[in-house]
């Protein structure tokens, strides 16, 4: 694990909700670094703290102590503006709900993000993220004319354009047939392997799971097994 290469660095990232007899230990003193080019999964019960992980380590939700680095940038010591600003340009999202704009083209959803960063458009990155994602014939579709598995895809592109850092996706495959669940889990691998992207995504679905590299599993807010299914050198993790 070199500090150079981490797309991600979690240090005794804490975070509590509420107070007093109320407080809830979402995510409990968790370390972990995740890191460029790999495909990260993380799985556990409900309640176990997978979406608050998710969400502070992504610049989401503030953290109570500890710190996130992302790209050997400390996101936990940045303000509200520059937060937003990096998480506009080093971070991609995908969610369950694809959040395109509706009265938008596929096209015109995936380009936004630069867009509104005021920055060019990298042709050449744009066609080569169409041709792998399969979108070419779809560009000038709304969303309401594409498929659940094509609206994620078109997501897929938005969030990949801007070449972040490192892309986070909640569940990404919630919401669609087991068809279109494979297609995207597809592009997440292909994102990694052909493009070179750190993933980390958020499942229940252990299939889905199963196409990365890596899968952290979550219980009562801490990493309780960190295991690589592909080596033979899985872990778990002694907290
Ligand atoms: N905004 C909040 N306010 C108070 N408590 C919260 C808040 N968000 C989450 N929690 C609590 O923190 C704990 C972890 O929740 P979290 O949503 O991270 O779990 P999860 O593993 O993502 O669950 P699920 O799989 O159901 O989405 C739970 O006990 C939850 O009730």
């Amino acid at each position: 694990m070199s500090s150079i290469s981490a797309a991600i660095r979690a240090e005794n990232l804490t975070k509590i909700y509420g107070s007093g007899d109320a407080a809830v230990r979402a995510v409990d003193n968790v370390s972990v670094a995740i890191e460029a080019g790999e495909f990260t999964s993380v799985m556990g019960p409900s309640g176990s703290g997978k979406s608050t992980f998710l969400h502070c380590v992504a610049g989401l939700d503030s953290v109570t102590s500890g710190r996130v680095q992302i790209a050997g940038e400390d996101i936990t010591a940045m303000s509200d503006a520059q937060l937003s600003r990096f998480r506009r340009d080093r971070i991609g999202f995908v969610f369950q709900a694809f959040n395109l704009l509706p009265t938008m083209t596929a096209q015109q959803n995936i380009v936004l993000p630069t867009k509104m960063a005021r920055k060019s458009v990298d042709q050449a990155w744009f066609d080569q993220l169409i041709e792998t994602l399969g979108l070419a014939e779809r560009l000038d579709h709304r969303p309401y004319e594409l498929s659940g598995g094509q609206q994620q895809r078109v997501a897929v592109a938005r969030a990949l354009l801007t070449r972040p850092a490192v892309l986070i996706a909640d569940e990404p495959t919630g919401n669609l047939d087991s068809a279109s669940s494979a297609e995207v889990l597809q592009l997440l691998r292909s994102a990694v392997d052909d493009l070179d992207q750190a993933v980390l995504m958020v499942t229940h679905d252990p299939n889905a799971a199963g196409v990365g590299d890596r899968i952290l599993s979550m219980a009562d807010g801490v990493i309780v097994s960190d295991e690589r299914p592909g080596h033979s050198q899985g872990r778990r993790v002694a907290e």
